[in-house]
């Protein structure tokens, strides 16, 4: 099947993914996928249950690579480099290419540390270099209001929604080119789900995201365009208004009128 892809919004694509297939052992969970994530916009990747969405993302930061037996196989472009190539470097690429979990995965440390961790992995800073960057991202990820006089608490004694925040400051920390969100809300209340939507809004303005989710209403809002997947294919991608109200292929349109998934 072949996808149909409308006009892209934002012709600099940041990622190019191109004859893209992945196998689980024997099974062939992506197949042949071809598409762009445009610079400083949002994705939104829907489709049902086991179609490859969280798949695709992982491969967007090579995370199967810590698995035997997993492989991809084809081409995904991140400035004009493969990054399926044996000789990437994956700590160099997970530093460009962030991603950010379906529940809050904080690490069991103080809050600075959640972010200074991951920032001496990359770079020397100084002490005052150091709580500039870990101001900046809570400041970006909308946190340092509520956390800036307990920095040097445990991060474990925040909300759910303040975790996603802090792992969100975590990404951003090490200044990504492109932050992937693996169903970011599913986990957290409405009031939660809604500043992590503000957010990504705002985060777009310098970074290029990609959002997997299965509440439709969010990739609407959310997204500026969306990619419809279904067994391991991808169907249609188009923008988010039009892909919502006028999709191309008939599968999207049972998808988004609740017809199946
Ligand atoms: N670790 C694994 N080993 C073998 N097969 C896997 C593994 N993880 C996923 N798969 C298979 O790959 C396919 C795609 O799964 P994936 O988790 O990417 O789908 P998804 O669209 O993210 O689903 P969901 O919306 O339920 O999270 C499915 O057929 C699934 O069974």
């Amino acid at each position: 099947m072949q996808a149909r892809s409308s006009a892209v919004l934002n012709e600099t694509a940041r990622i190019s993914v191109r004859n893209l297939d992945f196998f689980y052992g024997d099974n062939r969970a992506l197949k042949s996928i071809n598409f762009d994530l445009p610079d400083r916009q949002v994705t939104g990747m829907i489709g049902p249950s086991g179609c490859g969405k969280s798949t695709l993302l992982r491969v967007l930061n090579r995370m199967y690579s810590l698995y035997p037996g997993q492989r991809a196989s084809g081409e995904v472009l991140l400035d004009g480099k493969n990054i399926l190539d044996d000789d990437v470097d994956v700590n160099e690429l997970r530093a460009k290419v962030g991603m950010v979990f379906q529940k809050p995965t904080p690490f069991p440390m103080t809050i600075y540390e959640n972010i200074a961790f991951g920032v001496r992995l990359h770079e020397k800073l100084s002490k005052a270099q150091m709580d500039e960057r870990v101001e900046w991202a809570l400041s970006r990820a909308a946190i340092w209001g509520e956390v800036k006089d307990r920095l040097n608490t445990n991060a474990m004694g925040l909300s759910g929604g303040q975790q996603q925040r802090l792992c969100i400051a975590r990404s951003i920390a090490v200044r990504p080119e492109v932050i992937l969100f693996d169903e970011p809300t599913s986990a957290l209340d409405p009031i939660s789900t809604l500043k992590i939507e503000e957010l990504i809004d705002e985060l777009k303005r310098d970074f290029t995201i990609a959002i997997v989710t299965h509440n439709m209403q969010q990739a609407a809002r959310c997204a500026d365009q969306v990619a419809f997947f279904y067994l391991g294919e991808l169907i249609e991608v188009a923008p988010a208004a039009q892909l919502f109200t006028a999709p191309q292929h008939p599968r999207t349109q049972e998808y988004i009128t609740g017809r199946f998934g």
